[in-house]
Formats: structure tokens, sequence, C-alpha cells
């Protein structure tokens, strides 16, 4: 049994965050397990409020795990704060454990799940570690404070994420505004690259999708799958998932963690390198 663990906020509508990454991890039968970071009073309508986890609580919950387990992933999502942020970069620093960023920062309401300060702790401190960084294009905006929105800058903006350190990016295309596809693009170290197009579906049940995409990504990894391949099925995860989406709470509804083992052999990506 592969062991991962995600380092994030818990969501208390269950659609992003801890929730979602544990859902995930069950489905793709790795064994999950956590630190939290913050907790957030939020459902499918917004983020009501956020309590912040003291760092030393949260350096307590990851040594806990540390001291016991043997993880073969781990990923992050909702930091919050620099303190945060240093806290974990400096534990992850001596770690030789793949370390995949979600590098979250506002919600779909629009409510800040990241404080301006830490913004440069992320990129100088836990930047630097990453087996894989997937920022949406708005955060692939603050992180490199470009604007992105042509091929040539999605390209520029993934050549600079890898300069500070990242050895591959996955660049998200939710917020693109190519109605047809939802298209990620894929940058590696070494200058490969490949983009992953699938249909966009016309739905506003995308709560976590972000989360989702990255647990699942963090699940194949830890599984021992080839990169190329975890992101592959990272990506058919999160399709089949917004595809079959769930109809819950009446603002953005969580997508279907559980669509990807009923409908995994119906998910057409176009691949082109
Ligand atoms: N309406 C949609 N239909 C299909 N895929 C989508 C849709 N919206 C987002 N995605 C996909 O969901 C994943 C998360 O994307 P994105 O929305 O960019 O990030 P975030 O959830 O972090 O804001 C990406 O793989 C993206 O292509
Ligand atoms: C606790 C918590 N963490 C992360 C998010 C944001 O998740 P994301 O997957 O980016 O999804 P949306 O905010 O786009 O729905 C969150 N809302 N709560």
């Amino acid at each position: 049994m592969h062991i991962v663990t995600t380092i994030a906020g818990s969501d208390s509508g269950g659609g992003a965050g801890i929730q979602a990454d544990l859902k995930t991890f069950q489905e793709l039968k790795v064994f999950g397990t956590s630190v939290i970071t913050a907790l957030t009073a939020q459902n499918t309508l917004g983020v009501y409020d956020v309590l912040s986890i003291d760092p030393s609580f949260i350096e307590k919950q990851f040594y806990a795990l540390l001291e016991d387990f043997s993880i073969s992933a781990i990923k992050t999502g909702m930091l919050f704060s620099a303190d945060v942020i240093q806290t974990i970069a400096n534990i992850m620093a001596d770690l030789d454990i793949p370390l995949i960023i979600d590098p979250v920062m506002i919600a779909k309401g629009g409510e800040s799940l990241l404080q301006q300060q830490a913004i440069e702790a992320l990129r100088c401190y836990l930047l630097p570690l990453a087996t894989v960084i997937m920022p949406n294009i708005p955060e692939a905006e603050v992180l490199t404070g470009k604007k992105i929105d042509t091929p040539a800058s999605i390209k520029q903006a993934a050549h600079t994420l890898l300069q500070l350190g990242a050895r591959c990016v996955v660049m998200k295309g939710g917020h693109l505004s190519d109605k047809k596809f939802a298209t990620d693009y894929v940058f590696f170290k070494d200058g490969r690259s490949f983009s992953m197009q699938t249909a966009r579906i016309a739905t506003n049940n995308t709560h976590g999708t972000g989360c989702t995409f990255s647990a699942a990504l963090t699940a194949f990894i830890g599984s021992n799958l080839p990169i190329d391949q975890a992101i592959l099925e990272a990506k058919k995860f999160i399709q089949l998932a917004i595809t079959h989406d769930l109809s819950i709470g009446n603002g953005y509804g969580p997508t279907n963690h559980f669509a990807y083992h009923k409908y995994k052999g119906f998910c057409e990506v176009i691949i082109h390198e």
C-alpha cells in the first residue's frame, strides 16, 4: 500500500482542500495522510472564514507522519501564510520525496486563501523543491509577474517557473477563454513539453478542480507511475470528475470523485507534442 500526504486546508463543504484530496487518494487506492494548515468555514457558495493553524502544530503533524510512515509522494494546497510555507519548506528540504505543488491562492468565489506576503515565500522557498508545480493561469501570472494570454506567454511563464527550480510545470488551462477545450500545458526541465486537450464541460460544478487534479497526480506519482503517464491519468481523473459532476449545494458544486473507476475507459485526451 503506497502512502501519500496532503498538506492543505480543510474545506468544510467537502469539495476542495483536504477533503477532496483524501477522497481522490481513496479512489486511487493509495493510503492518504494529512497535515492541516488551516480550517475554512466554506460551502459551494463561498468561504466565510479562515482559521489558521499555528506553524508549530503544523510541524508536529508533519513530523508525526514522517516518524511512522514511508511516504511516497506529498502535495501542498492551501498554505495561507509565509510562516507556514517556510515551515513546510524547511522540512521538505531534508526529504527525498516527490513534491507536487498546487499553489492555491484564490477560491472560486474570489476569497483569498494565500496572504499577499506569502507569495514571495512560495516563490523563494517552496517552488525550488517542486517535482511538479501546477498553477492555474491567474496563479502563474502572480508567480511570474507577467500577463498570460497567448501560447507564447504560457511557454515563457513555464520557463520562468522552471528557472526558479521546479522540475516540471503543468500550466492548467481552465481559466483560458477557449469555449470548446480545456487544455493543460506540460513543460519539463529537460526541454520536453506536451499539451493535453479535453472537451470543455459546460458546468458550474467545478469547485475543487485544482485540488482534485493535483491529488490525483500525487496518487499516481506515489504509486510509481512514470511522470508523463501520471500526468495523463490525473487529467483523465479530473476530466471524468467534471464530466460526471455532482449537483450538490447551491453554488459552485463539487466534482465527482467516484467517476474515474466507472468511466476511465471512456475519456479522450488529445496530446500534442
Ligand atoms: N469546464 C471544464 N471542463 C473541462 N475541464 C476543465 C473545466 N474547467 C477546468 N478544467 C480542468 O480542470 C483542471 C483544473 O483547472 P483550472 O480551473 O485551471 O484550475 P483551478 O481549479 O486551480 O482554478 C485542469 O485540468 C483544467 O483543464
Ligand atoms: C481549503 C481549500 N483549499 C483550496 C481551495 C481551492 O481549491 P481549487 O481546487 O483551486 O478550487 P476552486 O476554489 O477553484 O473551486 C478551496 N476552495 N478551499
